[in-house]
């Protein structure tokens, strides 16, 4: 389902390339993507999700080459594919938590899926919020609109970029247990990038989970 292979990234401001081990990960697999701060583990994610163009290399992501690929064709394409909960949520202030879930949809022209994101919105406890903006939610609240809004077109890959870095260890051990049983119950691969314990140890059991582990960059 994902492959990368010979991935490189230059930042302009950044004097060293980046250079990525290969990976892959098939339908009904999980990928932690581990390492220390600073390793890439956030570059590599925007590299699989089209976020940023690869200097070099090639991922391949449900059987298509992502450089063969415009940027508005990955856009497009990107919310049916995979969905991305980022390091910063980037959810827009200005909307409503409703409009916000409905973005995905709108995104792309297409009408949302009322029934779909009535059902994701119970399954994530988001009910009562629909008319609240962002700064009127919880860190853990907001989040889980990210996670929503990523899982809105039913995307059959999910990465998660450091999905703890702001939640207490309460609120990290109910994301990740309802992480887990959404990946199981709609058969949707993870790819999790962290450096938090906690992370690993509550994923471990996660059936089909492998991890890859990046080098401190220099
Ligand atoms: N926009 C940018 N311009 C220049 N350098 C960057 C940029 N983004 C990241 N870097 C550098 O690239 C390297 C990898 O950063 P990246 O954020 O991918 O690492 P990370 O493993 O996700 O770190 P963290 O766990 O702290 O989020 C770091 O040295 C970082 O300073």
């Amino acid at each position: 389902m994902l492959r990368w292979s010979g991935l490189a990234l230059r930042y302009p401001q950044r004097a060293e390339g980046l250079q990525f081990a290969d990976g892959e990960l098939h339908a009904g697999e999980h990928l932690l993507l581990r390492g220390p701060s600073g390793s890439g583990k956030s570059s590599l994610i925007a590299l699989l999700a089209g976020l940023r163009r690869a200097s070099a290399g090639e991922v391949w992501l449900a059987g298509r080459s992502l450089s063969a690929l415009s940027n508005p064709a990955i856009d497009a394409w990107r919310g049916e594919v995979l969905g991305v909960l980022p390091q910063r949520l980037h959810l827009i202030e200005g909307l409503s938590v409703r409009e916000n879930l409905e973005l995905p949809w709108l995104a792309v022209g297409r009408p949302p899926e009322t029934a779909r994101l009535g059902h994701l919105c119970e399954r994530l406890g988001l009910e009562g919020l629909q008319k609240r903006l962002p700064s009127q939610l919880s860190v853990g609240q907001m989040q889980r609109v990210a996670l929503a809004r990523a899982l809105a077109r039913g995307p059959r890959l999910l990465l998660l970029d450091e999905p703890s870095s702001s939640l207490d260890d309460a609120a990290t051990a109910a994301l990740l247990q309802l992480v887990s049983e959404l990946a199981q119950e709609q058969g949707v691969s993870l790819l999790v990038a962290t450096h938090d314990a906690r992370v690993v140890q509550g994923l471990a059991t996660l059936p089909g989970l492998k991890t890859l582990q990046l080098e401190p960059a220099c």
